[in-house]
């Protein structure tokens, strides 16, 4: 099946680093020929005599033209990255040196890699397993401390010692059913029925688990909208730049200044929140400001956490109230911000919205308070304490995958619940552990694969 996969015999040449000028640049080969294809661009020594994992240096010499002086290391099969012999020549990073070395290296006998054919050809040796080798191109991607601790931990085989656990459980369960269908004809219930329930249970517990991780999982890797909404002046600009250290948006005491939604990125505690500042809600006439009222609409929809910020001297408690309700309703994630504390003596606000449970003042104009909100968005997406060390579901294929495989536990534990025969709950068992096994690769096919693969970057 390797062979048809991966042709097997085909080397593949990639350079490994960013594309364009750069001090050094590597490209890297692997397959049974890395060696032997190096070797004839490299005259300074044989590198089939020396030992794996180590550095060689020496001229490229194409056509009886020395096109760089390089190292070259040498990994030798399966002590590399893809389990295949790997070698990799660091050359001088110009783009014109970077071709012609491969140039060379295909006229030798080396094909182009596909995306990601790297780390395919590691998943096919059996290097990684298929959530490791995502999680690399997660790793790649990684732009915050939250989304590099969570595909770090993938790779480094968190969630697949995980599944493993899940398998044993189920693998256990079905050895046991199986027992008992052995001994069926001396009709001995020979499976602890308590025993089976027990597995049953904690693969359910460990599955929900990860499949609830999954909301914040997106949450790191993805980041989270935050639309800033409210009516006109209540400071939602100020708000922005206050939030940014800088003057983002323009700020006036016209109602009315912001028309078109303006987003800025923002790093809270490793996490990523999309800012998004809207055009103040309200009636208009004009236009061009309906439009952004419009726009403003949309955005509260799409947004993971909404800010209402109002300005706590212009509003009544009621009027507040209100919107507290039509929020409810829609069943939007809030956060509400009285601002312009500033104004009138904090003990005075305090008094006016006594009634209304958890409202966050602050002025943005003054800095004051907005490390607490800061501290309070992170709250509102965290939901609860998640342990970083926990496994943290970040991909829409596991997921999905995860919930298959609850739906046959549940298939499982009705069964077992109306005296289904052990051969039927063993097939159900059976599709649990088909739909783990799709998530690390153990069952799959070449198409799934390929369009898996093809979402790497090349080189990698
Ligand atoms: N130069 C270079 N840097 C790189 C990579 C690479 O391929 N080349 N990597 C690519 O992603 C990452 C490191 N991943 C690697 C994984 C395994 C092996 C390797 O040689 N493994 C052998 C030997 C292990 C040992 O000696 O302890 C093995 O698994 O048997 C090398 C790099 C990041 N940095
Ligand atoms: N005193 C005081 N004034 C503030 C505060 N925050 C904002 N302002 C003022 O309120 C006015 C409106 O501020 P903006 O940030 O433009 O308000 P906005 O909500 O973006 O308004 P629109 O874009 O029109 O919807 C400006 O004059 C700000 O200087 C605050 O904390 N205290
Ligand atoms: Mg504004």
């Amino acid at each position: 099946m390797l062979g048809k996969l991966t042709g097997f015999d085909d080397t593949i040449v990639a350079v490994a680093t960013a594309p364009g000028l750069g001090a050094i640049a590597v490209i890297r080969l692997s397959g049974s020929q890395a060696f032997d294809i190096t070797n004839s661009l490299f005259p300074s020594k044989d590198l089939l005599l020396q030992a794996s994992h180590t550095l060689h240096f020496g001229g490229i010499i194409a056509d009886g033209r020395i096109i760089d002086e390089v190292v070259v290391s040498l990994y030798k099969g399966p002590r590399s990255y893809t389990g295949e012999d790997v070698i990799e020549i660091s050359c001088h990073g110009s783009p014109y040196i970077q071709q012609q070395i491969i140039d060379a290296v295909t006229k030798a006998g080396a094909r182009l890699a596909k995306p990601g054919e790297f780390t395919q050809r590691a998943f096919l040796n059996g290097k990684l397993d298929l959530t490791q080798a995502e999680s690399v191109a997660d790793l790649i991607a990684s732009n915050s401390a939250a989304s590099h601790q969570t595909a770090m931990q993938q790779m480094r085989g968190g969630f697949s010692k995980e599944l493993h656990l899940l398998r044993e459980q189920l693998i256990t369960f079905s050895a046991l059913i199986e027992l008992e269908l052995d001994f069926s004809q001396e009709d001995v219930e020979f499976a602890d029925r308590t025993r089976l329930y027990e597995l049953v249970t904690a693969a359910n517990t460990t599955i929900r688990h990860l499949i609830d991780s999954f909301r914040m999982g997106n949450v790191i890797k993805n980041g989270v909208n935050t639309a800033i909404v409210g009516k006109p002046n209540a400071g939602k600009s100020t708000l922005l730049n206050t939030l940014l250290n800088e003057n983002r948006a323009i700020v006036s005491d016209i109602a009315g200044t912001t028309r078109d939604t303006i987003e800025e990125v923002l790093n809270i505690e490793g996490i990523l929140f999309r800012l998004i500042d809207t055009a103040g809600i309200r009636e208009s006439n004009d236009t061009i400001e309906s439009i952004g009222v419009q726009k403003t609409m949309e955005k509260i929809k799409e947004a993971g956490v909404v800010v209402y910020l109002f300005d706590v001297n212009e509003n009544s408690a009621e009027d507040l109230q209100q919107q507290i309700d039509s929020f409810q309703a829609d069943n939007i994630n809030f956060l509400l911000v009285g601002n312009k504390t500033d104004i009138a003596g904090e003990s005075a606000i305090q008094e006016k919205f006594s009634k209304i449970q958890g409202i966050l003042f602050i002025s943005a104009k003054n800095h004051a308070h907005v490390d607490d909100l800061k501290q309070a968005l992170v709250q509102k997406v965290l939901s609860g304490d998640i342990n970083t060390e926990d496994t943290i579901i970040t991909n829409a294929r596991h997921h999905s995958a995860l919930q298959e495989v609850l739906k046959s536990l549940h298939d499982v534990s009705n069964g077992m619940d109306n005296g289904v025969p052990g051969d039927l709950l063993a097939l159900d068992i059976r599709r649990a552990l088909h739909f783990l096994g799709e998530i690390t690769g153990e069952v799959t096919n070449e198409d799934r694969l390929d369009y898996i693969f093809s979402k790497f970057c090349i080189g990698k």
